[in-house]
């Protein structure tokens, strides 16, 4: 997969910007504040309907203005594909070749992209929901049903969510949450399925990975945490007793306690949680590692690989990690657009694309 053009539109610091990129690596290079990641951002959001920095679309649009517009061209299996993306009044309007989409996930998965930034090490060290963004991002791209089925999912734990605020002041019954359960165990089981299935795949990969990033020396497991169980199906076969019994403390607290919105993702190093002992060198190189098992991951499904945004990476790695990534892009020949300050020299071949104050420019 690989992009050939974009246009941005009133986003962010850019007013009307078009660039065109080159199959291979796509150096976007300025000083600070320039807009390189903004770049990202828009192939990002263009690609998956979301912001990788933040929840509001208001942030994106260009100050004082109340539109913003992103196209990009692609190329898909050889055909080219072509994607809008416009953004007015807190509506957002996408078209694939022209045709609008109905839903986010007419669209989602179109196009793949992998997209690694400094701000990831978050995924070790943050709390569980960050390990839950990791995984739904992926499935969301590989099967789009997946984004409705956690629209459902919030929805109904919205819904329970207020019962139970109001549940001793409206004298309401059991029975009432009980009908919310029901879904919570139709919609979450289905949730967690999917999450433990990539976790599995993840796994597999990325374990190949991270113990060649440590010439063998390094283990790591990586297993979906599903209702506070030891296995997957252990919390699927518990999953209704889970939710009956719990009603009386979700009543008492106020808050819906059981499902796979509160799952996590268990990440051991040599045995041990990485959230609590992994080093700033050990999470870079574990960030690294499912990256790269998620490119992996996408070309095996989808028989091509994925864009690949690098977002300042490259100066946070050592060495032997950078050439290890640098290694593994040009042998899989993926698309990358990496972003990097000038002066930083780390690369020297690709595609030179200098930005300034909003502008870019081929660099001879
Ligand atoms: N909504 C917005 N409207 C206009 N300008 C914005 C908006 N949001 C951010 N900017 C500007 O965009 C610039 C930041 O762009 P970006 O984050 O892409 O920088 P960068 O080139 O990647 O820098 P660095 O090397 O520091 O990471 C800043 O000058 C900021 O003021």
């Amino acid at each position: 997969m690989m992009i050939k053009g974009l246009r941005l539109q009133n986003f962010r610091n850019y007013q009307d910007e078009f660039v065109q990129f080159l199959p291979g690596t796509n150096i976007l290079i300025g000083d600070n504040g320039q807009g390189k990641t903004n770049i990202l951002e828009g192939i990002y959001y263009l690609l998956t309907g979301k912001s990788y920095r933040v929840q509001r679309e208001q942030e994106l649009l260009r100050w004082e203005q109340n539109e913003f517009h992103l196209y990009g061209d692609f190329l898909m299996s050889h055909h080219k594909v072509s994607l809008e993306s416009h953004y007015r009044d807190k509506k957002k309007i996408v078209k694939i070749n022209q045709v609008p989409c109905r839903r986010l996930s007419d669209f989602v998965g179109t196009i793949n992209v992998v997209f690694f930034s400094p701000d990831d090490l978050i995924m070790i060290k943050g709390g569980p929901s960050e390990r839950r963004r990791f995984l739904d991002l992926h499935i969301a791209q590989m099967r789009p049903g997946h984004v409705s089925l956690l629209n459902a999912y919030n929805k109904v734990i919205q819904q329970k969510s207020a019962l139970l605020k109001t549940y001793v002041e409206k004298n309401l019954k059991y029975s009432q949450l009980q009908l919310w359960n029901a879904q919570i165990l139709e919609l979450g089981e289905k949730i967690i399925r999917n999450r433990s299935d990539l976790t599995k795949r993840l796994q597999n990969v990325s374990g190949h990975i991270y113990a060649d990033l440590t010439s063998q020396k390094e283990k790591i497991q990586i297993s979906y945490f599903a209702l506070g169980k030891k296995t997957i199906d252990e919390a699927l076969f518990e999953f209704p007793k889970l939710l009956n019994e719990k009603l009386e403390q979700e009543v008492e607290r106020q808050m819906v306690l059981i499902g796979p919105h509160r799952d996590d993702v268990h990440i051991l190093l040599n045995g041990k949680p990485a959230r609590l002992y992994a080093s700033q060198g050990q999470q870079r190189s574990l960030v690294l590692s499912l990256k790269l098992a998620e490119l992996d991951l996408i070309s095996q499904e989808k028989g091509e690989y994925p864009i690949l945004l690098l977002d300042d990476v490259l100066s946070e790695l050592d060495r032997f990690r950078r050439d290890y990534l640098i290694n593994s892009i040009e042998l899989s020949r993926i698309q990358t657009l990496i972003t990097m300050t000038s002066g930083e020299n780390i690369l020297e071949s690709g595609t030179f694309l200098r930005v300034e104050q909003g502008h870019i420019r081929r660099d001879p």
